[in-house]
């Protein structure tokens, strides 16, 4: 089965997910991505993914998302967070990463430890 990701990005942190994209785009197109609805934007018109949009997540992207990890339709989140500026739903935000913690699903909140997690599933997903 194709590895379920989802990919989010605040704001600040757009450019540096779309560079981390780009850095997987072979093994990203093998993927089934989701992402929330700005985010998802930007990687389907500059990196030309497929994506399974949502709302933005200040208007309940999160959420959505979150959704789908609790049903067990999401194997890895890779959720850029901006821990500098403060967001109108920080407790969507708390509430998808605690969903991560609760059904064990890898969530990597920053560029170094989504490198971690996204070398580790493409290594997976050769074998
Ligand atoms: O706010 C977000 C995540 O909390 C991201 O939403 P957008 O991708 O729509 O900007």
């Amino acid at each position: 089965m194709k590895p379920r990701i989802a990919l989010i990005a605040h704001d600040m942190k757009k450019d540096d997910m779309i560079t981390l994209a780009a850095q997987y785009i072979d093994f990203l197109r093998g993927c089934h991505l989701v992402a929330t609805g700005t985010t998802g934007g930007r990687l389907a018109n500059e990196l030309g993914l497929t994506i399974d949009r949502k709302h933005s997540g200040p208007f309940g992207g999160d959420l959505q998302i979150g959704a789908h990890l609790v049903d067990g339709q999401i194997d890895a989140v890779i959720f850029l967070r901006d821990p500098m500026t403060p967001q109108p739903h920080e407790p969507d935000i708390n509430a998808l990463v605690r969903a991560c913690d609760v059904h064990n699903v890898a969530c990597a909140t920053n560029l170094s430890t989504a490198h971690l997690v996204l070398s580790q599933l493409k290594l997976a997903a050769r074998k």
